[in-house]
């Protein structure tokens, strides 16, 4: 007999009678703390999963190494390596939360017979917010405003202290994917003139229900916007895909915002080209290293606010993540297509 199990977002499983057998064994880093799986998630997992730790899979190795089947890695935890995939002969599936999967070999992970699995749809539409969020920040001077509010010294109203306007201005989009198209969606209602750089042009309806314009060559994009707004994967070919060449074609009145990995801006360029003014601004939710070393130049620049990578943290989308999650290791275990599965 079977039964039909339904997970909150609506994806159905028809599964094995489950009732007087084990949970599949699923190994996460830790329960709480840093990166740990929040601890409000673990009464839901508890009742798809028999959850087992690291310290508990170290403590028993022998044991759980042939039970456990599935990992589910919360925000890059538990490291992956050649030891750990050696050690774990059953197990089928890797969830990871979010949409990047950079931190990911997945030629190593297949090599194991793995299928991988990540959460893009659970975390577009909170990303792109931030996205918006980091531009009006900037341009507006939301940091520097709220520190010369409290400042028990300061004169309201002084003549010098303008920010700079977002509706009406350019924005160039590069990485058009579901984020990238997010964003562009919002911008649309800031009046904003769209540009976008994407290895693929977006169909003439998507561009036209936006506004958007492609530029097949980002520099072009660059030499036009008032805000660069990157959302690409980090890839080999994205790494550095900003560098000082990239920097030196913005106008010296334009803002740099990132919301996709550190990685894929040459830092040290970035540091230089805020320095000489180059270019206005840059508002980052990522950097590399995170967090950057307190003594970092780009903690020390007025003209730069950086957010500690927080583009997926609200509740509602970080449970969607767990779900979606759930949802792919249910699916991979039950031998059915596994929703959001990273094919390679
Ligand atoms: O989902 C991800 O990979 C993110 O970094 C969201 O900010």
């Amino acid at each position: 007999m079977g039964h039909l199990r339904t997970c909150p977002s609506g994806f159905s499983l028809l599964l094995q009678d489950m009732e007087g057998q084990e949970l599949p064994y699923v190994l996460i880093d830790r329960i709480g703390g840093k990166h740990g799986v929040y601890e409000d998630h673990v009464e839901f997992l508890e009742k798809h999963f028999r959850l087992v730790t690291m310290k508990e899979y170290l403590e028993n190795k022998t044991f759980l190494s042939k039970k456990i089947t599935a990992i589910y890695m919360w925000y890059y935890k538990p490291v992956i390596n050649e030891e750990l995939l050696q050690s774990l002969p059953n197990l089928k599936i890797l969830a990871s939360s979010g949409v990047g999967i950079d931190h990911l070999d997945l030629n190593l992970l297949s090599s194991y017979s793995v299928k991988v699995s990540n959460t893009p749809f659970a975390v577009s539409t909170d990303t792109a917010d931030m996205g918006m969020a980091l531009m009006l920040a900037s341009s507006r001077r939301l940091v520097e405003g709220y520190q010369l509010a409290v400042s028990p010294d300061t004169e309201y109203f002084p003549a010098d202290w303008l920010g700079a306007e977002v509706s009406g201005a350019s924005l160039g989009i590069v990485g058009m994917g579901t984020i990238g198209y997010k964003v562009a969606e919002r911008a649309k209602a800031f009046e904003m003139k769209i540009l976008y750089h994407n290895r693929n042009q977006r169909k003439k309806e998507e561009e036209s229900a936006v506004g958007a314009i492609y530029c097949k060559k980002i520099d072009d994009l660059l030499q036009q916007s008032d805000f660069v707004l990157l959302s690409v994967n980090l890839t080999p070919q994205t790494r550095k895909l900003i560098g000082k060449r990239e920097l030196e074609l913005m106008k010296p009145t334009a803002t740099l915002i990132n919301i996709s990995r550190g990685l894929v801006v040459d830092q040290d360029a970035l540091v230089e080209a805020l320095q000489n003014r180059v270019i206005k601004a840059a508002a980052l939710d990522v950097t590399y290293p995170e967090p950057l070393p307190r003594d970092h130049p780009l903690l020390k620049l007025k003209n730069v606010i950086i957010t500690p990578h927080i583009g997926s943290a609200t509740k509602k989308t970080r449970r969607r993540m767990m779900e979606n999650m759930t949802e792919s290791i249910e699916a991979s275990l039950a031998g059915l297509p596994v929703p959001n599965e990273v094919l390679q």
